[in-house]
């Protein structure tokens, strides 16, 4: 599914189970909710989860937020009651869980077409094992359908026997191949959640980590990690500025002719213009987004 400008600078998971924290979502200024029936769900809450998620979709009151359910995998007890009941909710995405190959997402996709999924509904992918990670550019290519990858840096780090730390020097390699295989095939792509709820400098330096790697947005644990994601992954007023010059000067060279102008002492080539009308046509989505005209 090619990539318009949607803003998903924050995307809070919640667990399916708590029909509060799906009520109380309503009011957060997130750009997208992933309502989960897999890892926040305890087993014998998992068919009650699927109700209550399948219900608050199906009956909306979210506004524009994109709305996500993460079910489980295929190979569990759980995940093909879990696909077909999500088909016909009509979500924005269905996210699958430890993704490994492109054939996984294939099969996701049959049982989400025999149950009627609407066309619009997409599939996003956890990216969370080194199998899964190896395979990144084979799953991000797998089907028209998919939309996004999701790091999902808490089972990583477990699978790796690594250690959760501030710069992330044990993920960027998985970042990395993941960041390439989604921009390779024109997909979105979110960085993992941040853990140390009370540490607010630390989420806030890893969002700007995020933010410079070149992830769309961040995946969200709590209500009061929204307002820091929404401010780092939102263009700032001056970029927005700028991004206009650029477009407005390079308008004016290439109608004299020229392939390149200077811009506030800095050189303008069309790859800059890209750039420039990427943040543009972000900050409109983000604008209506938050006036509720999206
Ligand atoms: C971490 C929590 C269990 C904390 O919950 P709680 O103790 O209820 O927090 P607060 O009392 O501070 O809550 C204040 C109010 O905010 C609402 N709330 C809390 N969390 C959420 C949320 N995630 N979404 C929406 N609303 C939320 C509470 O209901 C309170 O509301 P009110 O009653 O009006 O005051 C909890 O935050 C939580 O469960 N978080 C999500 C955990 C989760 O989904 N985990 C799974 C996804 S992460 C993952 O799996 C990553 C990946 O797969 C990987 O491998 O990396
Ligand atoms: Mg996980």
């Amino acid at each position: 599914m090619r990539q318009t400008a949607r803003p998903r600078r924050s995307v809070l998971y919640m667990p399916g189970s708590n029909a509060r924290a799906q009520e109380k979502a309503k009011s957060l200024p997130a750009d997208a909710l992933i309502l989960d029936l897999e890892d926040a769900v305890a087993p014998d809450a998992k068919a009650e989860a699927r109700g209550i998620v399948c219900d608050n979709v199906r009956s909306g009151g979210y506004g524009g937020r994109e709305l996500i359910i993460r079910v489980n995998g295929l190979e569990t007890p759980w995940g093909r009651d879990d696909l077909v009941a999500a088909a016909g909710a009509g979500a924005d995405a269905i996210l699958l869980p430890k993704v490994e190959s492109g054939q996984q997402v294939r099969a996701a996709e049959a049982l989400m077409d025999a149950h009627g999924a609407a066309a619009t509904t997409a599939i996003w992918c956890m990216m969370e094992t080194p199998r899964g990670i190896l395979q990144a550019a084979e799953i991000a290519g797998s089907t028209p359908r998919l939309g996004c990858l999701v790091m999902g840096t808490s089972d990583l780090t477990k699978d790796l026997h690594a250690r959760h730390t501030q710069a992330r020097l044990p993920m960027l390699t998985s970042l990395g191949l993941c960041l390439l295989a989604a921009r390779a095939h024109d997909l979105a792509i979110l960085d993992g959640v941040y853990l140390d709820l009370a540490n607010g400098e630390g989420f806030a330096e890893s969002c700007r980590q995020g933010l410079e790697l070149g992830f769309d947005g961040k995946t969200l644990i709590h209500p009061s990690q929204v307002a820091g994601a929404n401010e780092i992954f939102g263009p700032t007023a001056a970029e927005i500025a700028e991004s206009k010059e650029i477009i407005t000067a390079f308008a004016a060279a290439d109608a004299a002719g020229k392939a390149v102008v200077v811009v506030n002492g800095r050189l303008v080539e069309n790859l800059h213009v890209e750039n420039a009308r990427r943040i543009v046509e972000m900050a409109a989505a983000i604008e209506a987004l938050e006036s509720g005209a999206a």
